[in-house]
Formats: structure tokens, sequence, C-alpha cells
């Protein structure tokens, strides 16, 4: 089933067009992978699908609660009420908060205690703090964070910082989720822990993950579909095994060599 549709999507940066006529369907609880030579668009893409840039042209439908809502050219915020969530190429965390604090704030809007019980520190807020302190440690224990949770985000390995991005993006309860590059700078081993990681979740949490990777190894191993781009353009799609024999991908990758 279709969770989110882009259909003759175009986005121009003045006279350069990063995005050019693309279209693209997710299903609901599929891993897919998206890939591409350096500059063709990748990061673009997700920065449309997550309100940081609105198109140029085209459309994207995304799917919650029966209803079908165009999301193109929304806000962030908005866009991340209705469930998507995303993780980017740059790790953006809350250096100086703790990491629980990091994942707490990530909670607030769905757990917030408002206004009156925040300030009178009611019952409700008590309440409401025990549910998301319970609520992160479970996810913080998953991606083996729980012995970090007082760490100040800043001083976190490399590696963590990139699990705590992850689950950031998980506590906002996703139906569906981005991942640029979550195994960047990380060794074989990491990003091979990592890997198996995303894929458990994805199957756990019944999530649709869209990830952009350029370890080859690591989308051929996880992802159940392949979008391929260059140039702003989609030239394949398919599974990993037919992407590996697209005669089209191995003269992007390999420039016809
Ligand atoms: N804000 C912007 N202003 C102008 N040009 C941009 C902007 N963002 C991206 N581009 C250009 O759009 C093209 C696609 O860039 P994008 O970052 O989406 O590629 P990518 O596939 O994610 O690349 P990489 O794998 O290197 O991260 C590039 O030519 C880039 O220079």
């Amino acid at each position: 089933m279709t969770l989110l549709e882009i259909k003759n999507l175009t986005k121009n940066f003045g006279g350069l067009t990063a995005i050019q006529n693309v279209n693209l369907e997710f299903h609901k609880n599929e891993l897919i992978g998206l890939i591409g030579p350096n500059g063709a668009g990748k990061t673009t893409l997700f920065n449309l699908l997550t309100g940081v840039y609105g198109p140029t042209q085209g459309e994207i439908n995304f799917e919650t609660a029966n209803k079908v809502i165009a999301i193109g050219g929304k806000k962030t915020s908005d866009i991340a009420e209705l469930g998507i969530a995303r993780t980017f190429q740059n790790i953006r965390l809350l250096k100086d908060m703790s990491v629980l604090e990091n994942v707490a704030v990530a909670m607030h809007n769905k757990y917030g205690a408002g206004f009156f019980p925040t300030f009178f520190r009611t019952r409700k807020f008590y309440q409401a703090e025990k549910e998301v302190t319970d609520k992160a440690m479970e996810l913080l224990k998953i991606f083996a964070l729980e012995n970090v949770v007082s760490e100040r985000a800043k001083n976190l390995s490399y590696g963590n910082q990139r699990r705590l991005e992850i689950v950031r993006a998980l506590a906002t309860e996703p139906s569906i989720l981005f991942l640029d590059e979550p195994a960047a700078g990380m060794n074989p081993n990491e990003s091979s822990k990592l890997t198996k990681l995303i894929h458990q979740i994805q199957k756990d949490f019944d999530l649709t993950i869209v990830l952009i990777e350029h370890d080859m190894s690591v989308v051929m191993q996880v992802c159940e579909r392949i979008y391929v781009l260059e140039y702003g353009k989609v030239i394949a799609h398919g599974t990993p095994q037919e992407i590996r024999e697209n005669d089209k991908v191995v003269h992007a990758y390999l420039g016809g060599v």
C-alpha cells in the first residue's frame, strides 16, 4: 500500500535543476534505498519531502489516518507532526543537553503536559514526565545508549551521536523515517551493526524507512527496493539484484569504465 507518492517533482536552484520530474512511491513497511553519485539530488529529495524546501513543480502526497494529504511546500514542523521524521547528513543534536534530554525534547509534542500542569507541577505533569522518561529509556536501550543517558550529547563518540539522532527521530513515533547516510564516518564493524539495527527497527516498529547510503554493501544487504538518482532524475528502480545488473547504474557509478 502506498504511503508516500511523488509525482513529477522538480526543484530548481536558480539555473540548476537538482530534481527533475521525479516520480516514485514508498509503500507501507518497506525499507527502500536511495542511491546515486555525489550531487545526484538525494538530499534535496529528502529536503523536499520534509519541508526544508518547497517544490518548484510537482506533488508529494502522504497518506495518514486514511486521508491523502499534499505535503509539498508545507512547513517542516507540520510535516513532522503528520508522522514524517528524518536524520541529517551533518549530525544535528542539542549538543549541550544530556542524551536523555535530547530524546525527551523530541518527544515533547506528543507527551507534553500543557502549561497548567507543567507550571503547577500537578500529578499529570509527573505522570507525563515519567511516561517520557520510560519511553526514551526503552528506545535508548535498543540503540545500546542506556549507559550514557546523562552524558552531554557533544561528548558522545561519533557513532553514538549518529545513533542518538536516529533515536530522536524515532521518538516522534513516525510512520516514515528518512535516514541520510546513517553510517557515514563509521568503521565497517559499526556500520554493519547499525545496518542490522535499522533492519530490525523497521520490522519491530512497522515502519517505512528510506535510506540514503553510499556503502553499496549496506544498501544491497537490507533494502527491499532501490531507487537510483543521477543528475536529479530516477535512472533505475528495482530489487537489489535488478539494480546490480542494471547497465545504466553500472555506468553512473563507474563512468563507463
Ligand atoms: N540550497 C541549494 N542551493 C543551490 N544548489 C543546491 C542547494 N542544495 C543542493 N544544491 C545542488 O543540487 C544538486 C544536488 O545536491 P544534493 O546535495 O541533493 O545531492 P546528493 O545526491 O545528496 O549528493 P551527496 O551524495 O554528495 O550528498 C547539487 O548540484 C548541489 O550543488
